[in-house]
């Protein structure tokens, strides 16, 4: 490059025209690099190119503002052959939609307006919400083949990296799910070994309540403990001491995620916020605490491998290892340490949450319903009576009990949007296109508040699930695991969560709210789930609790 040398006279008239410019003509060794290709005695000719230079710059400028600007405006207006959906708004289009606080009634409104499947154009990603139990079923089940993949969307790319069982699709996802639902049915699903691991973590939660002395509390905290101590028997073959250091840090990891309420919508839509500097939607902190949880699966499943022995298989890692082990020589086996990782923690997070979010629903709507409590507890008394915890082999003979839960799943709407879909390929529907990287949500909430299957829908009301003789009808329309071939693989396990915890609790204790002049609301809050607010409630013991050993309770089943 050429450069003006120090000892050449400086131009008084450049230096002028420089200040005019308001530039500064030299650096500190007087060289001039305004233009530096240029020489003193061709400046005019200099500033001419600089002034022309300038020009095309900011005509290119604009060029190419004004090309972004088109393609922003084009990205956020409905495509024709696009599902209808709300009018769009320039450069926003429906991203004033996606709100989570208004979500549920938002899209009960479009689904009116719009029709079954409708659209919401946000720039980033088109999305496509489907309602109503019949098109559920036609779009996930009739048109499975094509909808059942997972979006390349922040949480699949950057927390899941497209592994384990919930963020992968294609074959790694059939593979694993098979594996995991196999192992999991071998291992005990609907088993007394896990019923046995259930009521292990149901009396440490007698235990507990009773050490609350009817005293107000909120069993936000005891309800996810006791469940993710389930998710870690079956996972690592152990349980926590509820006040364990290590898992203390595990779950409060997991819970700061959670209660990080929307910041993976929020990645979602506007993917760039991630860059802002100073993590203001804390989507570092989330990744932060996606490696705390996962160095601690990765130390639990190096333990694993020391004390491993193929003939004593204790856990859901022991079965993993068992196989990576007889791949070991397969150059092209999907089983290694990495997948393992992301099982379990997918299994933790979705096997802690969900359910325990299910139980304080339960909780809430006791509070709320004292006749239904009372006339639960009758049933429980019936059948069961007093001196013995329930067991799974009481369900067929406790309808009513069963009904309440299939009305706690259903008004509770634990994950009204399930998790988002993606596509295979582009999908053609009542003559419109839902394009491939489309993200699909599943809208299960349209199917629960369905006033066509569920009269006077938001009313808490069990005996909707009684036909004249007292049997169970209908549960199937509540699509709270989802449906089709995603559908949730823990349902059998949280069925028989939801059941023994349930009914152990109408047993034992009368569920009241903390103050009677100030019930809770039935109001809920949308973040990874749809999750009661929380609230105060007493639990008065009405049978005295058995000793942790009791003959009467769990060791029927070990
Ligand atoms: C009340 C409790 C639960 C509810 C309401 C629930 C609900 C759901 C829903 C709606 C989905 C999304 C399905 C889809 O994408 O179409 C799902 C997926 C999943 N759930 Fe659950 N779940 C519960 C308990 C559990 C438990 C206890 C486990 C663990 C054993 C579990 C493990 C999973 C996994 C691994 C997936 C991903 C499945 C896949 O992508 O193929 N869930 N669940």
């Amino acid at each position: 490059m050429d450069e003006i040398e120090e000892d050449e006279p400086r131009d008084n008239h450049y230096n002028s025209k420089i200040t005019r410019l308001n530039c500064n003509p030299t650096d500190i060794f007087g060289r001039h690099y305004l233009c530096p290709t240029t020489r003193p005695a061709n400046l005019d000719r200099c500033l001419g190119n600089c002034e022309l230079a300038s020009t095309v710059m900011i005509f290119g400028c604009l060029a190419v503002l004004v090309v972004v600007l088109y393609f922003w405006w084009k990205k956020t207006t409905r495509d024709a052959s696009l599902p209808p959906g709300p009018t769009t708004v320039p450069f926003l289009g429906n991203l004033l939609s996606v709100n989570p606080e208004t979500m549920l009634d938002k899209f009960q409104k479009y689904r009116k307006k719009y029709g079954d499947v409708f659209s919401l154009v946000t720039g980033s990603k088109t999305i496509v919400v489907v309602s109503g139990y019949d098109t559920l079923r036609e779009i996930f089940i009739k048109h499975g083949d094509v909808s059942s993949a997972r979006p390349d969307i922040f949480i699949t790319r950057e927390v899941g990296k497209f592994k384990g069982i919930a963020n992968a699709s294609g074959a790694l996802w059939k593979e694993h799910r098979t594996f995991t639902l196999n192992a999991l049915r071998e291992f005990g699903f609907g088993k007394r070994s896990f019923e046995s691991k259930i009521i292990e973590e149901l009396e440490a939660f007698v235990q507990e309540i009773h050490s609350k002395k009817g005293q107000s509390f909120n069993v936000h905290n005891l309800l996810n403990v006791c469940i993710s101590n389930i998710m870690c028997s079956i996972n690592f073959g152990k349980r926590y001491d509820h006040g364990d250091l290590d898992f203390c840090r595990l779950l409060d990891s997991v819970n700061q995620n959670l209660t990080n309420e929307n910041v993976m919508l929020v990645a979602t839509v506007l993917p760039f916020v991630r860059y802002i500097p100073g993590d203001p939607c804390r989507i570092k902190n989330l990744l932060a605490n996606i490696e705390i949880a996962e160095s601690h699966f990765r130390q639990l499943v190096k333990e694993h491998e020391q004390t491993f022995d193929e003939n004593d298989l204790r856990d859901f890692i022991d079965v993993f290892l068992k196989r990576m082990k007889s791949e070991q020589n397969n150059p092209n086996t999907t089983f290694d340490e990495d997948q393992l990782v992301k099982i379990i923690h997918e299994l933790f997070v979705a096997g802690t949450e969900t359910t325990a979010t299910a139980l304080r629903w339960f909780c809430l709507f006791m509070i709320r319903y004292p006749k239904v409590q009372e006339k639960m507890r009758k049933e429980v008394y019936d059948v069961i009576g007093t001196s013995r915890f329930p067991r799974l082999e009481d369900k067929p003979s406790l309808p009513y009990c069963e009904a309440v839960i299939h009305e706690t799943l259903r008004v509770g709407a634990i994950g009204p949007f399930s998790i988002p879909h993606g596509l295979s390929r582009d999908l053609h529907y009542n003559g419109f296109i839902i394009p491939k990287d489309a993200l699909l949500i599943q809208n299960l909430y349209s199917s629960f508040f369905d006033e066509k299957i569920f009269p006077d829908p938001n009313a808490f009301k069990p005996e909707r699930f009684l036909d004249e003789k007292g049997s169970l009808q209908n549960t199937e329309k509540v699509l709270v695991f989802s449906l089709g071939r995603r559908m949730c693989p823990g349902e059998v396990l949280a069925r028989m969560e939801l059941f023994l915890f349930v009914t152990l609790i109408i047993q034992r204790f009368k569920l009241e709210p903390a103050d009677i002049n100030n019930v809770p609301p039935e109001k809920g809050v949308m973040g990874v789930t749809h999750a009661p607010l929380d609230f105060l409630m007493k639990a008065i013991e009405i049978i005295s609790t058995p000793p942790p050993q009791s003959e009467d309770s769990f060791t029927v089943f070990v």
